[in-house]
């Protein structure tokens, strides 16, 4: 019952006073039920069935006016009112479902904005840490279950309050008979909460599976080329199969929990009925007309007692995914770097005089030593070039984060101009970077509305001034739709180097302050690399620009170098300069790339 209020409470939280007036309204429905049931005995008693006495029923005295009647209009009148409530009953029901139906509808809608909305405002330590299949499917399937869960629990609501009218009247009828009907019930429930936990834990192995299964399948969709290559498609399909047949029998184990409450409840009614009949009529001698209205009551509220019983197994099945969506949610609040407003508050950020780091130590996982980063001092100065290089695992791409305030320093701190990076400056100023990663990620649509995405009134003018610059325009001119070409998954497939260049030229089209450069020359020929190193040059002077480059050769022009070992800044000075260092990392670097060229 816990995890139905648990339910409840969410969506009262939300729909405030419209849970209530659907409460009514369903309390309403329940009472026309009940007064729709008991007309039928004084309607059985005037259509003259023998042993029924119309005027022993409890609603005689109500009925007193239809009495007074002819006898010949008294049954059509009595038949009209039964017929009057029943459609008004049907009518209010239609109501109540419905709007329980859009309640649910506006509940869902708000839980996923309210979660997409937190996921985005979390800090990028929170993507380094999270798996992002879990993240989607806390947006599917996780969502796809609280909405069954809010449907069933205002069903139970609805059953609740069914029961406790019915009940009601059935005491009002007849109260010896009702309280032993209730005490068979209460114990009959006792006995069935083992099979309410149960119904809990396989529903937190359901929502481990599904997490496990789809975190599986993406990971192995992306990586569908490494199978192939690999010829791993037979082991793939086993570990398809053997989560698979995890899931079904998690199934088969929650439907057989399910089907054996059901059948045990339904057999002790039969048995129940049979023993109240046999009790009351041989040895009660209880009144006819009140056993059938109780007998009725019951036989109609029993499917009830089943329904309640397998909806809290079900909703108990369900509690987890809410749990595991409000859990991404409060794990997103306390990641949160920004919120929504910030965006339209801020402006870009330009560096006028330098982009400085002092003193930053950076970690990954702050439970263990060690660090990624440490005692980094460095300036970047406004409108020069500078190269940041060092061997792989060197720190290069977690200081370009920090630079980018993706990330915050563990100790220390960025600063821009000599104003540190704070929170309340940070979406301003990721306004004014542009930046193409080392793996550049373009959307599956057209290369126009990815190039949009920055900057929405770009002019076509523009575009092709950045898809030029980056050395792009060319190969967009030959694609059978131009700019409006479709690519990724529905459309043209580009190569890794044509990928990186529509990616430079998104970067460079809302003319950001500062440019970064990830290893963002590694897929392009020696041709298109000259484009872009003369690109570069030219951008010289009009923006800062921080290049990562493994190709030493790259970055001749660089008015500062700094290398990087180990996590620490090891030197730092002009091309030239660090070249005649001979001992230096950066002179034995440049010698193994020479060698290596030369070889
Ligand atoms: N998400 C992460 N979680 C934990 N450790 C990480 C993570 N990303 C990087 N590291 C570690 O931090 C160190 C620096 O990594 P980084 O990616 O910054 O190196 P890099 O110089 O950019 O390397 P490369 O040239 O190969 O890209 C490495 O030891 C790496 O193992």
């Amino acid at each position: 019952m816990r995890s139905a209020l648990f339910f409840l409470m969410q969506l009262r939280a939300f729909a405030g006073r419209g849970l209530y007036w659907n409460v009514l309204g369903m309390i309403a429905v329940s009472m026309l039920e009940g007064i729709g049931l008991i007309l039928l005995i004084p309607m059985l008693g005037m259509g003259g069935i023998s042993g029924i006495d119309a005027a022993s029923s409890p609603i005689s005295a109500w009925l007193a006016p239809i009495s007074g009647l002819p006898s010949a209009w008294q049954l059509p009148v009595v038949l009209g009112l039964f017929v009057f409530i029943v459609l008004t009953q049907a009518l209010l029901k239609q109501r109540v479902s419905l709007q329980n139906a859009r309640m649910n509808q506006k509940f869902e809608f708000r839980l996923r904005s309210d979660t997409y909305r937190g996921i985005l405002q979390a800090n990028w330590e929170y993507f380094i840490r999270m798996r992002k299949s879990d993240l989607i499917n806390a947006l599917t399937g996780e969502l796809a279950r609280v909405n069954g869960g809010i449907t069933l629990s205002l069903q139970l609501l609805a059953s609740v309050i069914f029961t406790i009218i019915q009940i009601g009247l059935a005491f009002w009828l007849s109260p010896v008979i009702t309280l032993i009907v209730l005490i068979c019930g209460a114990v009959l429930a006792f006995f069935m909460r083992r099979t309410l936990r149960k119904a809990k834990t396989l529903g937190n192995r359901s929502s481990d599976l599904a997490r496990q299964y789809l975190a599986g399948i993406s990971d192995q969709l992306s990586g569908i080329r490494e199978i192939k290559t690999n010829a791993l498609e037979r082991s793939r399909l086993s570990w398809l199969e053997s989560v698979s047949a995890e899931i079904h029998e998690e199934q088969y184990a929650f439907l057989k929990l399910r089907s054996k409450s059901q059948s045990a409840y339904q057999a002790v009614s039969a048995i129940l009925i049979a023993l109240f009949l046999f009790v009351f009529v041989h040895m009660l001698h209880t009144r006819l007309e009140q056993l059938i209205l109780i007998v009725l009551i019951f036989s109609r509220l029993w499917p009830r007692f089943t329904g309640i019983q397998s909806n809290l197994e079900q909703i108990a099945s369900y509690l987890p995914s809410l749990r595991s969506v409000l859990g991404i949610q409060a794990d997103c609040r306390a990641a949160a770097e920004l919120s929504f407003g910030d965006e339209i508050k801020s402006e870009g950020m330009a560096i006028r005089q330098a982009l400085a780091c002092r003193s930053v130590y950076y970690r990954y996982d702050v439970t263990q030593p060690r660090y990624a980063l440490r005692n980094i001092d460095l300036s970047i100065p406004a409108l020069g070039m500078t190269a940041v290089v060092g061997r792989s695992g060197a720190g290069k791409s977690t200081l370009i984060d920090l630079l980018m305030g993706l990330t915050t320093p563990e100790r220390g701190s960025i600063a821009i101009d000599g104003i540190p990076l704070t929170r309340e400056r940070l979406h301003a100023f990721r306004q004014s970077v542009g930046y193409v990663p080392q793996d550049p990620f373009l959307f599956n649509d057209t290369i126009r509305n990815n190039l949009l995405l920055v900057k929405q009134d770009a002019s076509e003018n523009e575009l092709w001034e950045c898809l030029e610059f980056s050395a792009s325009a060319d190969f967009v001119r030959k694609l059978p739709q131009g700019l409006d070409t479709f690519i990724g998954d529905r459309g043209v497939r580009l190569s890794g180097g044509e990928r990186q260049r529509l990616v430079l030229a998104r970067a460079i089209l809302r003319k950001p302050s500062i440019l970064i450069l990830d290893e963002a020359t590694s897929a392009l020929d020696s041709e298109n690399e000259l484009k872009i190193q003369e690109a570069l040059e030219k951008l010289r002077g009009r923006m800062t620009l921080v290049v990562i480059a493994h190709r030493l050769s790259t970055i001749r022009g660089a008015n500062q170098v700094i290398v990087l070992d180990q996590g620490e800044v090891v030197q730092s000075g002009s091309f030239s300069e660090l070249a005649a260092e001979k001992r230096g990392l950066f002179g034995s670097l440049l010698e193994n790339q020479t060698l290596a060229a030369s070889g």
